[in-house]
């Protein structure tokens, strides 16, 4: 195929790749089947390889990942990634409601997030181009691990919109990835992971990215960082501006006017975490209003406007429930 021609089916090739990944993995509602998936993917890695002036770094084809690293640079969160206190009952969600109140007043809602047992990460994009992905580290410095974020198909590496914007999210590994991961393991002889978080985490540490590209792994993204330069007025129109990006958005995020509503929504999601395709250790409540989130501030390392309410881990909760099916 002369260069010309091959200029022109590699465009195309990009733009049916970039639409049938949005929809397969961050609507999880796919277009066309793995295998039409596949083969135009196949066709666009030998076209780049016959005509390597033709590749860019935003070409689908870098999620097989590339050359591996002999470590990983360092890098400065320009916003640091604060952490989150804990609740652990329904006494201290009301404390934490309260004191919220008393900084406040009594128009508070929140927003409830289920919280991803993964591994938090922040993705930098300028002019809506995926630039660099890093770990969170200690909060302040982590570490550049942007050619295996790029081979996680649920991050975009063009927006929607061709915004400069800072994100953080969960970068996590599907349950069924991680039984098949650990099948593979055993059948190696090589050790089995603990659980799904332990399996993201090792696969993001990987220096070559062609083993983090064969982790299936997956990602939700729940925050702004430089929201200050966006004129948003609540946390939940933030996560609606998120998915407007591209973004993968849990959907199953809720606005709860009171804190008695958040406290049902937590006793919901105990009781049917089982279901769900990933693993979470608890529930994120927000204060909804960014003008209130604001006046709330932060103490030295969280924000004063969130709290995380954190479950018991899974596998001693499906022991509890047998000891009760056996009485
Ligand atoms: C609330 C926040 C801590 C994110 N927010 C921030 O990291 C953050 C950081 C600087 C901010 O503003 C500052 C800017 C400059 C200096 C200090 C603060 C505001 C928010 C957080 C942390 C963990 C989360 C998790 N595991 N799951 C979900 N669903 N949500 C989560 N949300």
């Amino acid at each position: 195929m002369e260069r010309q021609e091959a200029e022109i089916r590699v465009q195309t090739l990009r733009e049916k790749l970039e639409e049938y990944g949005y929809h397969y993995y961050v609507l999880d509602n796919p277009l066309v089947t793995d295998a039409e998936y596949d083969q135009l993917m196949q066709e666009l890695i030998a076209l780049e390889g016959e005509h390597p002036e033709l590749v860019s770094e935003d070409s689908p084809s870098v999620r097989v990942g590339g050359e591996p690293l002999p470590f990983f640079e360092k890098v400065e969160h320009q916003i640091p990634m604060l952490s989150l206190g804990n609740a652990f009952n329904d006494q201290e969600l009301r404390d934490f409601d309260r004191r919220v109140r008393e900084r406040v007043g009594d128009e508070v809602t929140y927003s409830c997030e289920l919280k991803i047992d993964g591994l938090a990460v922040s993705l930098t994009y300028e002019d809506g181009k995926f630039v660099r992905g890093a770990t969170r580290g200690d909060g302040t410095i982590g570490e550049d691990i942007t050619n295996n974020l790029k081979t996680i198909q649920a991050i975009p590496l063009r927006l929607k919109q061709p915004v400069s914007v800072e994100v953080r999210g969960e970068a996590y590994m599907p349950k069924n990835s991680f039984e098949a991961l650990n099948v593979a393991k055993v059948e190696a002889g090589e050790e089995k992971f603990a659980n799904p978080r332990n399996a993201a985490a090792g696969s993001l540490r990987q220096l070559d990215p062609k083993i983090a590209a064969k982790r299936h792994l997956s990602i939700f993204i729940y925050a702004i960082g430089n929201a200050e330069g966006q004129d948003l007025a609540s946390h939940h129109e933030g996560l609606a501006f998120l998915s407007e990006l591209g973004f993968k958005v849990n959907n199953e995020s809720k606005h709860c006017p009171t804190i008695e509503e958040v406290i049902d929504y937590t006793n919901e999601w105990l009781e049917k975490r089982a279901e769900l395709p990933y693993e979470i250790d608890g529930i994120v409540i927000k204060v909804d209003s960014i003008e209130q989130q604001k006046s709330l501030g932060f103490t030295a390392k969280s924000p004063r406007w969130a709290t995380a309410f954190k479950f018991p881990a899974e596998e001693v909760v499906t022991i509890l429930r047998d000891i009760e099916l056996s009485v």
